[in-house]
């Protein structure tokens, strides 16, 4: 696989302070990397320069080979915040369309790729309604389409499913596993989710505390199908984020657990109550025809 993205010794301080140091990491054509790293420690920094958002203060940030100097075209975000980065001036439709304008894109082909956008996300028939008639689950995946309506090369997720409930993240971790496979899209998600980095990536990348450095590259060994229940309690998950965590928290000595780790257990359990809830609207959705 050829490098989509190539992060070489990159450094970001703000004043005398360091947020990031000597990173560096490539992200292969058509792999969804996942950045899991304690809270501060400086991935959003890292996102804002490979966004071209901020200068590196040191090091580069390439994509396809060429510098990133300002925010690329063919780059998209989704951020967590979707009641911020949402207009609610515009219907849904024309919060999709709207970076295709800044791309110099006529309204039949804006038309079409925000009808196809929102078809992928399961909101076909939600283009003339507003944000704000909307579930921030609704709000996330119109997020998500306004992304993949540019067609982007890379998509950078930052922390995308942190601000919806726990079924809803589940729902929207499952649509862009899908999503990504049908469009073979080159996916950079930063998140704090352990959990959730080894649940959707090929790999993980481990940070350390601010100042960001990286601690550790795993390749996720799971198989490409992954389903929430079977996945979440298959051994390799398990040792998986056993790994994830020991190298963010320590390992745990003698009598302690790794704080704020849910059991595989309690993870099951939700898991049946988000598919139950599915299943709950797909039957609704049948009976009233
Ligand atoms: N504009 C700024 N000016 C000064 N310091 C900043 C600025 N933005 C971030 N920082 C500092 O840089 C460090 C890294 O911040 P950053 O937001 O990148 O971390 P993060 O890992 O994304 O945090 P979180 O997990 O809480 O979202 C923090 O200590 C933060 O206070």
């Amino acid at each position: 696989m050829t490098a989509m993205l190539e992060v070489a010794e990159l450094r970001h301080s703000y004043g005398s302070f360091t947020a990031v140091q000597d990173l560096t990491f490539t992200v292969a054509t058509g792999e969804l990397a996942c950045i899991v790293g304690p809270s501060g420690c400086g991935k959003s920094t890292l996102l804002r320069c490979i966004a071209g958002l901020i200068k590196p203060t040191d090091g580069t940030v390439s994509l396809h080979g060429d510098l990133i100097e300002r925010t690329p075209s063919d780059l998209a975000v989704v951020f967590q915040d979707y009641s911020r980065s949402l207009f609610p001036w515009l219907s849904v439709r024309g919060n999709v369309e709207f970076p295709l304008r800044s791309r110099g894109i006529g309204k039949s082909e804006r038309r079409r790729r925000s009808a196809e956008a929102l078809e992928w996300v399961g909101l076909s028939g939600a283009g003339a309604k507003y944000p704000w008639q909307l579930s921030g689950g609704m709000q996330q995946r119109v997020s998500i389409a306004r992304a993949l309506a540019c067609q982007p090369s890379l998509l950078l997720m930052d922390e995308p499913f942190a601000s919806v409930d726990a079924q809803t993240r589940f729902e929207l971790e499952d649509l862009l596993l899908r999503v990504r496979h049908e469009h073979s899209s080159t996916v950079l998600l930063v998140t704090h989710d352990i959990d959730e980095s080894v649940y959707l990536g090929d790999r993980v990348l481990v940070l350390s505390k601010s100042p960001a450095s990286i601690v550790a590259d795993l390749t996720v060994d799971l198989p490409a199908e992954r389903d929430q229940i079977t996945t979440r309690e298959s051994k390799n998950f398990v040792a998986l984020r056993g790994e994830v965590a020991r190298l963010l928290h320590g390992a745990p000595t003698a009598g302690q657990t790794v704080p704020h780790r849910p059991t595989p257990a309690e993870d099951s359990a939700a898991a049946q109550r988000f598919l139950e809830a599915e299943r709950e609207q797909v039957r609704r959705a049948t009976s009233t025809g």
